[in-house]
């Protein structure tokens, strides 16, 4: 059977790949693993068939990603605030699901925001390891779900912007660099400590960040987990504009409105002509970044890493 096609049909897709993945497995693990793959991602499934929406309805009812559509605009929020609005597994597919969707309602801009004091602290380090701090059998699923997920970014035909209201980490930070415009409070840091937690960069940024701000620069965001403020983020052109915090909300929210009045199809138009000399680009970095990926997360030296956090506040009482 043909592989099926498309950016946003992910659940296919990924049972086609898991259906492919059988033949070198032993039958009832990969009977196991077939079946929990395709239950997980089932509520998702249903979600991604339904329908075009208006851009003035409710468009999704999810816990930890809120997605609205008001004035013009589809906002996309990272709920979590417990966890620093930490990414599951669950909140790629929802953020996938709305992709989809806003991408095909009446809304203009699409905008990813986050509730509490962070942006995002990136992925949810629990997504890999379980209790006894073991790499779980996940990791290829893993990094098909991650490749998928950026795709959606790479493929997003109208402007996408990021209102970053707090600290971001990881994969929050390194897929910015595929939105239009980046606006960020002065309280805002970004961070991207691949190196630190024996990881690698994903999100195309191995290509993206020396292509924005320089070998030198991007070497020691990636290579070494330079956090960076507000305003270095600005200066290294990661980010478009920095606001300070007392006004950020009513500045950004006031421009962004008046944003979504400009005639859309113009602006459609304008980024696929932005877009189109690199995407072929984009999609090869994406697919040799998660195939680095799907080398280093198994490996024990990963897994000690992710330990480390898990466990550091247990330590911390020893
Ligand atoms: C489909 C898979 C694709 C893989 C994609 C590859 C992506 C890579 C990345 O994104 S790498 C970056 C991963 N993120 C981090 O390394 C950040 C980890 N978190 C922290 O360092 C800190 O929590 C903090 C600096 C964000 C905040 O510190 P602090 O203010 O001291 O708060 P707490 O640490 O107490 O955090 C509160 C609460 O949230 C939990 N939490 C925070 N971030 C994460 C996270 N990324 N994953 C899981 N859990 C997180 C933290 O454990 C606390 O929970 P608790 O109260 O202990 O239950």
């Amino acid at each position: 059977m043909p592989k099926p096609g498309g950016v946003f049909n992910f659940v296919n897709k990924a049972t086609w790949d898991a259906r492919n993945a059988l033949g070198s497995l032993p039958k009832e693990t990969a009977r196991q693993n077939y079946v929990d793959l395709v239950s997980s991602l089932s509520s998702s499934s249903e979600a991604l068939s339904q329908g075009k929406r208006g851009a003035d309805e409710k468009a999704q009812e999810s816990k930890d990603i809120l997605v609205t559509s008001e004035d013009g605009i589809t906002k996309i929020t990272f709920n979590r605030p417990t966890k620093k609005n930490a990414i599951s597994f669950q909140m790629y597919l929802d953020i996938m699901h709305a992709l989809k969707n806003a991408s095909t309602d009446n809304s203009v801009i699409t905008v990813f925001t986050g509730t509490g004091d962070y942006y995002s602290s990136g992925n949810d380090l629990k997504n890999l390891i379980n209790d006894a701090g073991e790499i779980q059998d996940v990791v290829a699923m893993s990094t098909r779900l991650l490749r998928e997920f950026v795709n959606c970014f790479i493929d997003f035909p109208k402007p996408l912007v990021a209102v970053v209201n707090g600290p971001a980490v990881g994969i929050a930070v390194t897929v910015l660099a595929l939105f239009d415009a980046v606006y960020a409070s002065d309280r805002a840091t970004f961070h991207t400590p691949f190196s630190q937690l024996s990881q690698i960069p994903e999100a195309c940024s191995t290509y993206t960040f020396p292509k924005l701000m320089g070998p030198a620069k991007a070497a020691e965001m990636l290579l070494f987990g330079k956090k960076l403020t507000a305003r270095e983020a600005w200066a290294q052109g990661l980010v478009t504009e920095v606001f300070p915090e007392s006004t950020f909300e009513t500045e950004v929210w006031t421009r962004l409105k008046t944003y979504a009045k400009l005639p859309p199809n113009a602006m459609r138009i304008s980024k696929e002509l932005i877009r189109k000399h690199e995407k072929q680009k984009l999609y090869t970095v994406n697919a040799e970044e998660c195939a680095a990926a799907l080398e280093r997360m198994p490996r024990e030296e990963y897994a000690k890493a992710l330990r480390n956090f898990l466990f550091r506040k247990t330590k911390a009482k020893l």
